[in-house]
């Protein structure tokens, strides 16, 4: 994830989906309908929000869409803004509405047609932005160009100098709503980069990218699902955590409450096992660690159950497109034993996880009385995960 100007900068991203999808066909507009069992517009709500760089997402609908996007995005945070007939008119409501929130210092348009946003595209548009105004990813144009005259050739066009303009466009908020404003509203924009150039500003070309192709036509959406199945990439990541045991405290293990004379001391309710297996599933997302994603000084995971930090590692794969392909935790530990709640502990996670329970396994050893897990001070956890990721990632 990159910021771009100063880390203190408000950049939003806004997601226009208020198409009516009419070159797709089918009996629902594009934006909600299913690619690998997921709406189009999750895909692209998803692909900014795992990158990190956005204060808030604003999604533009039709007229009476909200029910529909609410459904589909589930407790994703976003705000709704309604659109117009034309994609011009859809981004300019969308950028009133950021306006009228007290703007922000940039902004990225995207089209929800377009489900799959490399990261790396992100960050070069707001690299971009460090030292311009706008900023968009482009691909040269590979194939002969011609006209069509009535069914025949027409005169051939030189390809030379095109280039294929993708979203998302990344721009300086006041330029663009600026130049949104003062566009002559009887002429049509097909993006708003146009919009921007007509005000008078440079736009920053930046290398696109293949994934990043709209879905506009029927079949286009099988070649989304093809680029979804294949190829994937296994990561594996490892996760190792400790805590201490004390009195007067319960002892939460893998999900399970297990009794005992003891239990574990820590900001949240300290079950070390899931710990281990959040820290290992970021780890092979290359996330960062349950740390940096739950602060342990910020008072709102005081006491908190473990299985929250772990249910949110789940949502970080679905976000990525990703599968659980394994958990391997190991516990180390003198006392309690392990073996009694070891089904209960992977029944607890794979039901968090939302696999099946083959795909985890527990295991348990002591440390022949030695260290401080041997002196029954502590416990610790070890977890590897294995995912797959589509390529994509
Ligand atoms: N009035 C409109 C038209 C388009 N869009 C959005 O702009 C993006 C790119 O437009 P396009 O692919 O042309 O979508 P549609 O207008 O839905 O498609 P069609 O022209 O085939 O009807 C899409 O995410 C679409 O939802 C929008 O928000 N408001
Ligand atoms: C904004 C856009 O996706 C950039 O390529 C494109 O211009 C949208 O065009 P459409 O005619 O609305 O599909």
């Amino acid at each position: 994830m990159r910021r771009c100007m100063t880390s203190n900068n408000k950049i939003v991203a806004l997601i226009v989906a208020a198409g009516q999808g009419n070159r797709a066909g089918g009996d629902t507009p594009k934006q909600f309908r299913l690619i690998a069992g997921k709406a189009v517009l999750a895909h692209a709500y998803d692909a900014l929000a795992v990158h990190g760089g956005f204060d808030a997402i604003h999604i533009v609908l039709g007229d009476g869409q909200e029910g529909i996007a609410r459904a589909i995005l589930g407790e994703r945070a976003a705000s709704f803004v309604t659109g117009a007939d034309s994609r011009r008119g859809s981004v300019r409501a969308g950028l009133e509405a950021i306006a009228a929130q007290g703007g922000a210092d940039a902004v990225l348009i995207h089209d929800a047609a377009r489900p799959f946003v490399p990261g790396a595209v992100i960050d070069r548009l707001l690299a971009a932005l460090d030292g311009g105004t706008g900023a968009i990813p482009t691909l040269p144009v590979a194939d002969t160009l011609i006209r069509d005259a009535s069914g025949t050739m027409g005169d051939g066009v030189d390809r030379g100098g095109l280039h294929r303009v993708q979203t998302p466009q990344a721009f300086r908020f006041d330029a663009i709503m600026a130049a949104h404003r003062a566009w002559d509203i009887a002429r049509e924009a097909t993006d708003d980069a146009q919009i921007l150039k007509g005000w008078g500003h440079d736009v920053i070309l930046v290398q696109g990218d293949e994934r990043l192709e709209k879905l506009t036509y029927p079949q286009d959406f099988a070649r989304a699902d093809a680029q979804l199945a294949t190829p994937r990439s296994t990561r594996v990541g490892m996760g190792y955590d400790v805590h201490r045991l004390a009195p007067d405290e319960e002892l939460w293990l893998g999900g399970v409450l297990v009794p005992h004379d003891r239990g574990l001391a820590g900001h949240s309710d300290a079950d070390v096992a899931l710990h281990a297996i959040v820290d290992a599933m970021l780890g092979a997302l290359a996330e960062g660690d349950i740390g940096s994603h739950f602060p342990p000084s910020d008072p709102q995971w005081r006491g908190a159950s473990s299985d929250r930090f772990l249910a949110y590692a789940r949502d970080r794969v679905t976000a990525r497109n990703g599968r659980i392909e394994h958990i391997d935790l190991t516990i180390i530990c003198e006392a309690p034993k392990i073996g009694p709640h070891r089904d209960a502990m992977r029944a607890r996670i794979a039901a968090i996880l939302a696999v099946p329970v083959d795909r985890v396994s527990v295991k348990a050893t002591t440390t022949e009385r030695l260290g401080f897990a041997g002196r029954r001070e502590g416990i610790a956890a070890q977890a590897v995960a294995t995912l797959s990721l589509p390529a994509l990632s």
